[in-house]
């Protein structure tokens, strides 16, 4: 069966999860069959999908024909039978429990077609166990999506015991075509990937507080401000529900042994009911204001052990191929918001120097979660880290995490590749973009760059304002700030023309980022401004400079001073915006205006850009560079070919000589 066969989806469940995956599936053009036991649960479901679609229709993320196609797309069902007689995939999202969904393979395979694949969507239970009580455990695989699907990126496709890999291949076409990233997990093993990884960090957070290591707030503070986690331990804890990290840790002692033992913490909090938000108290109380993690109780020891803790997870996960680093990496950021995947923060941190910190703390405590993975040993000991060191890739393209760099034609792309935290800017990404543009500077067969933000929310939001609060030292910040402005300067006097193409939101560092392009389109649905006075901040990515020269020095005060977010045709008018274009054919303009340029002559637009940068401020010394070059240019052959093509009547090839 091939992607393109799938007509009909029966989604069983419709609760948080279940009415969801639904609404994913119709939006992306499915006939979806969403079914529960009882006429209320059902109705329920369908409620509250007709209520995220209206909201995604208001905030102009789909247009309201779209909303109510992908609604007329779904039937609700209470009957079994009618749910999946004609289904050609099955997504089940029943409860999280073993007996229950056993129960419902049971009934499904009396009813489902043969060909039909059924996906469970278990956050943690066994794939193959639950494959094994269908006929069709070759026709069986772990369909993870992450809550709530209509926002998450993530899809984790798990292979059982029996899965032919077809059933793979498909399960992650069809999350390609409901928008969605999936990224396999070789092997049905406890927790998956993303679980794996994050519900040991949350008990490594509750055991430093039972031994009196840390407090709350310090780790938190760390988790948060440190580590870079969207959240602190404790917040995610209850966020998630203390409940779910003690049933998923209960479930991987009892087949990983006892590296996995829940801490008494959440044990005690789940005999409570503290639960977390949900109940109103977990480890913080909601009904007295939720978190406040401060940012200045960060402890470095304590992020060793948490990093050490993740990067064990990752070398078992590494080391029983259930999946690789990389692949591990991009699970942990989109399923879970980290700033770095886990692989890449240990590797930062020095695999020999976590690998000492376990090994000592197992020697102290004789605690089965420091013990080291055997993996995490053998690359310790050979030097070795989890993605290929940078002197390993030596003469090849550098590899990026945060940045992507490709040549099309004679446009080099440079995308800002963080679009699970909204494409915003870290030290490291801002390294990785000087880095970028000395790549399509240095290729001669670029000539001109086209700058975009992957995905449909952001060009960038700016600074990561979460890092930058964690690290408040005012020396560094001087050089933080140095260090932006030169990075985006280098695209601003870099030789071939640069486009900003902008879709979505584009502030703070985002904007000054776009400011340093030649040319800026915008997608209709952008929205842009310097909010950095909100903050108590002001732009110091070169905003306080170069803005006024591309929209006059009045303008340019009263974007910073107001902090507003300006819709395109504004910022169209105030002379920001080059282009204002319809969201469905951004992309296409954005490149097509790339490939103009690029096909300009490259010794006139390189002389062109350094008179204008120049003269910015010194006119005098802009006109010497212009008479200058224009002399230059006499003897080129590019002049010869624009003249002889201006003659013949048709398009000039510039080659730049
Ligand atoms: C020298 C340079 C300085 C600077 O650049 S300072 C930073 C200037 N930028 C800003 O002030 C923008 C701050 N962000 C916002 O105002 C809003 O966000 C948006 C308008 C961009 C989007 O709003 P919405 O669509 O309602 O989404 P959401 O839930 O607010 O954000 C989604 C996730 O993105 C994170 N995020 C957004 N902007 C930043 C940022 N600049 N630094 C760090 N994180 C950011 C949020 O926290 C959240 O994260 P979670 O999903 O984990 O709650």
């Amino acid at each position: 069966m091939d992607v393109d066969d799938i007509e009909t989806i029966a989604v069983l469940g419709a609760g948080n999860m279940g009415h969801g995956i639904a609404e994913v599936a119709a939006l992306a053009g499915f006939d979806v069959h969403l079914r529960d036991i009882k006429e209320e649960f059902v109705q329920k479901g369908y409620d509250q999908l007709e209520w995220s679609l209206n909201k995604l229709a208001e905030k102009e993320q789909i247009g309201e024909a779209e909303a109510e196609a992908a609604l007329d797309r779904v039937t609700p069902i209470v009957d079994l039978e009618e749910a999946v007689e004609d289904a050609d995939f099955v997504v089940e999202a029943v409860p999280e429990k073993m007996d229950i969904k056993k129960n419902v393979y049971r009934e499904l395979e009396q009813h489902a077609p043969d060909e039909a694949v059924f996906a469970t969507n278990t956050s943690s239970l066994s794939v193959t166990e639950l494959s094994e009580v269908t006929d069709r455990p070759e026709r069986f695989c772990g369909m993870h999506f992450f809550n709530p699907p209509v926002r998450m990126q993530l899809v984790e496709v798990i292979s059982g015991a029996h899965t032919d890999p077809e059933v793979l291949d498909l399960t992650e076409d069809l999350a390609e075509a409901m928008g969605k990233t999936p990224v396999r997990v070789r092997k049905d093993s406890p927790g998956f990937i993303v679980n794996r990884v994050l519900v040991p960090l949350l008990n490594e957070a509750a055991w430093l507080v039972e031994d009196d290591v840390a407090t709350i707030a310090e780790v938190d503070s760390t988790t948060k401000y440190d580590i870079g986690l969207p959240m602190g331990a404790f917040e995610l804890a209850d966020q998630v529900g203390v409940d779910v990290s003690y049933d998923v840790l209960d479930y991987m002692q009892g087949v990983l042994g006892d590296a996995y033992e829940p801490c008494p913490l959440l044990v005690e909090k789940v005999e409570a009911e503290k639960l977390g938000k949900k109940t109103g108290e977990g480890f913080y109380d909601y009904d007295d204001g939720g978190a406040d993690v401060p940012t200045d109780q960060i402890r470095e020891d304590v992020a060793d052990r948490l990093v050490a803790v993740m990067a064990n997870e990752v070398a078992k996960l590494v080391g029983n191929d259930v999946a690789d680093p990389a692949e591990i990496d991009e699970a942990v950021m989109l399923g879970a918001g980290y700033p770095e995947g886990p692989a890449k923060m240990a590797d930062d941190a020095g695999i020999d120097y976590l690998y000492e910190t376990l090994d000592n703390l197992y020697e102290e405590t004789g605690a089965a979660r420091y013990e080291p993975a055997e993996y995490l040993g053998t690359l310790a000991e050979s030097g070795d880290q989890f993605h290929a060191s940078a002197e390993d890739s030596e003469g090849d393209t550098p590899s990026f995490s945060s940045v992507a760099v490709s040549v099309d034609g004679k446009v080099g792309h440079l995308e800002i590749d963080r679009p699970h935290r909204m494409n915003t800017i870290s030290g490291e990404l801002l390294d990785e973009l000087s880095e970028a543009v000395d790549v399509l500077a240095a290729d001669d067969d670029v000539r001109a760059i086209l700058l975009t933000g992957a995905g449909e929310k952001a060009f960038s939001a700016g600074a990561d304002v979460q890092s930058m609060a964690g690290s408040a030292d005012p020396i560094d910040a001087v050089e933080l700030s140095r260090k932006g402005q030169q990075t985006f300067g280098k695209l601003e006097a870099c030789d071939v023309p640069v486009v900003a193409g902008i879709d979505g939101y584009c502030l703070g560092g985002g904007m000054e980022l776009a400011t340093c392009a030649d040319m800026r389109v915008a997608s209709t649905r952008s929205e842009l401004g310097q909010p950095e006075h909100n903050l108590g901040l002001l732009p110091g990515w070169g905003g306080t400079q170069r803005l006024k020269h591309i929209v006059g020095e009045g303008r340019a005060k009263e974007i910073i001073f107001t902090g507003d977010r300006f819709d395109p045709e504004t910022m169209a008018d105030y002379g920001f915006v080059n282009e204002v274009v319809a969201n469905d054919e951004f992309e296409d303009r954005a490149w097509e205006l790339a490939r103009d340029l690029a096909a300009g002559p490259p010794i006139a637009q390189r002389y062109t850009k350094r008179a204008m940068l120049a003269g910015r401020d010194d006119t005098d010394a802009g006109l010497e560079i212009e008479a200058q070059a224009f002399g230059q240019l006499m003897n080129t052959q590019d002049l010869m070919e624009g003249i002889s093509a201006f003659s013949a009547d048709r398009d000039p090839e510039f080659e730049g000589h």
